[in-house]
């Protein structure tokens, strides 16, 4: 089984790149969606983030409120290592676990879409790298239009990451995600051609 990362920088495009493997029927296994799991009421990651944090950082409902975690990992670095100690090995384990199920059911191609793929150095569990470039202004503004963010809030967080200039360096094939969907998935199409993925 051929196993792709897909990374990038956030706002990059990665999840729009992911709803094109999806859409050629090729299974994603995305780390945002098993953090976002981990973390929520009674996740594994619940109990140990309410511990460090404090319970500041919930809702009136008991769950983990995003914003005001993100609004203190993403001012900290000391916080944000801490929350990725929690939840990053249980980020890892649900992937590989995943990953396992789909070679079993015989899939030939699987993706892992992990943003930190490089700062958290992960490339042994991938065969081949895709970068989802975008210029820091359109990631900027993009960023901004989806969240709502301030720019202050959105610097913070593009911030807390490895340079997207320096991401593309290290890719196998690199995705620019500046123009139209359509130039995108044209893109993609061609690497995954490339590979040896897709038919010519
Ligand atoms: C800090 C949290 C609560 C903010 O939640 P929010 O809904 O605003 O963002 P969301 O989870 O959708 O993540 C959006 C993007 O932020 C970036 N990001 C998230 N966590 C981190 C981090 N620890 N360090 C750097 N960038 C991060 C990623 O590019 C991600 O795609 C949340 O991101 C979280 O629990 N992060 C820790 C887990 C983690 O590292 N996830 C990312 C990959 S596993
Ligand atoms: N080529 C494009 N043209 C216009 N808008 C785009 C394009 N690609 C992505 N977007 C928009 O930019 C935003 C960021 O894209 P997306 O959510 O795919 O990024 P991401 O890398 O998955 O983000 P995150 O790291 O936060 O999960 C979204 O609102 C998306 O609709």
């Amino acid at each position: 089984m051929l196993t792709i990362g897909l990374t990038g920088g956030i706002a990059s495009g990665k999840s729009t790149v992911a709803a094109m493997f999806r859409d050629l029927h090729i299974p994603v296994i995305d780390a945002d969606e098993i953090a976002h799991r981990v973390t929520s009421l009674g996740g594994e990651a619940y109990r140990p983030i309410i511990e460090t944090f404090g319970r500041d950082i919930l809702d009136s409902n008991g769950a983990i409120d995003r914003r005001k975690l993100g609004a203190i990992v993403f001012y900290d670095e000391q916080k944000r290592k801490q929350l990725n100690v929690i939840v990053h090995p249980l980020v890892r384990k649900h992937m590989l676990q995943q990953k396992e199920k789909y070679a079993k059911e015989g899939e030939k191609v699987v993706v892992l879409d992990i943003p930190l793929l490089f700062e958290s150095k992960l490339e042994h569990l991938v065969d081949r790298i895709l970068v989802v470039y975008v210029d820091e202004q359109t990631q900027l503004r993009r960023l901004r239009e989806r969240n709502g963010f301030s720019v202050e809030e959105a610097w913070a967080r593009i911030k807390a990451q490895m340079p997207l200039e320096e991401k593309r360096k290290k890719a196998d094939e690199i995705i620019d995600n500046n123009g139209t969907i359509e130039e995108t998935k044209q893109q993609l199409h061609a690497c995954l051609m490339r590979w040896g993925v897709l038919e010519k």
